[in-house]
């Protein structure tokens, strides 16, 4: 598989905010939103080479415990081609946190390990055809983050949870943002309808803290 990067952060968005935690970036993502904070992870040959056993051994070398992030680029393209290892053997770290687009189910293998699902439906505002597996909306592990720019965006996201029975419990609102001014300009577009739609918002702490910084 190609790793991107390997570092020790905090989780900056969702329901682990705020955990120190090791993140794992694999390479390549077909999707390609219009608003990505990463593009630089879409190519499929960026990156290292690295074997499962080898990202879990440097991953493990930086010293955090209790909570692991794999994300992307969109890893779940890395299925039956070492995910289900990678993921298996970064539980020894701690708890392991899948953030995906939802467009793949997992395979067997890779929720027989996977502990949280953070999963980022694609609403209009990510200009893309990206249909949310039906695996999702199912399972007890997954927690769903919405990028929202303005009103319009949230009202969207209340119909898309509504339409496939999504628990609002599990639903979250996220600020589209690359920027602390534009994660606060964001965060108060939206706050009222939030609270009129009855969703949960979730800041996004390393963008507050470092803006789009690589490896934070
Ligand atoms: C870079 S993606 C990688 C995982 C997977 N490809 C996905 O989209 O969920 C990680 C998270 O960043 C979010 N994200 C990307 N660009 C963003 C932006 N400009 N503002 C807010 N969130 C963004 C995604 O929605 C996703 O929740
Ligand atoms: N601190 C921090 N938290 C994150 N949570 C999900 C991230 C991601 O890019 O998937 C991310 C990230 O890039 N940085
Ligand atoms: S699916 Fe994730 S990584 Fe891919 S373009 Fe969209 S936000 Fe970026
Ligand atoms: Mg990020």
């Amino acid at each position: 598989m190609r790793v991107l990067e390997i570092f020790a952060s905090l989780q900056g968005e969702g329901v682990n905010l705020g955990k120190p935690a090791v993140f794992v970036r694999l390479a390549g993502c077909p999707i390609r939103c219009v608003y990505c904070d990463t593009e630089y992870s879409w190519d499929f040959n960026g990156g290292v080479e690295m074997s499962p056993g080898e990202a879990v051994r440097r991953a493990e070398e930086l010293g955090v415990r209790g909570h692991v992030v794999v994300t992307g680029g969109e890893p779940l393209v890395w299925m039956r081609r070492g995910l289900e290892e990678l993921v298996c053997g970064l539980r020894r770290l701690g708890a392991v946190e899948v953030e995906t687009s939802g467009v793949y189910a997992p395979t067997p293998e890779l929720d027989a390990c996977a502990d949280f699902y953070d999963v980022s439906p694609k609403l209009s505002n990510a200009g893309v055809k990206a249909p949310l597996s039906p695996f999702y909306p199912k399972s007890p592990k997954v927690w769903f983050k919405f990028v929202v720019a303005d009103v319009a965006d949230v009202e969207e996201a209340l119909a898309y949870v509504r339409e496939r029975g999504i628990p609002l419990d599990r639903v979250m609102l996220m600020p589209m943002s690359k920027t602390p001014e534009e994660h606060a300009e964001v965060l108060r577009r939206i706050w009222d309808a939030a609270v009129r739609a009855g969703l949960r918002v979730t800041p996004r702490l390393h963008i507050v803290a470092w803006g789009n910084a690589r490896g934070k």
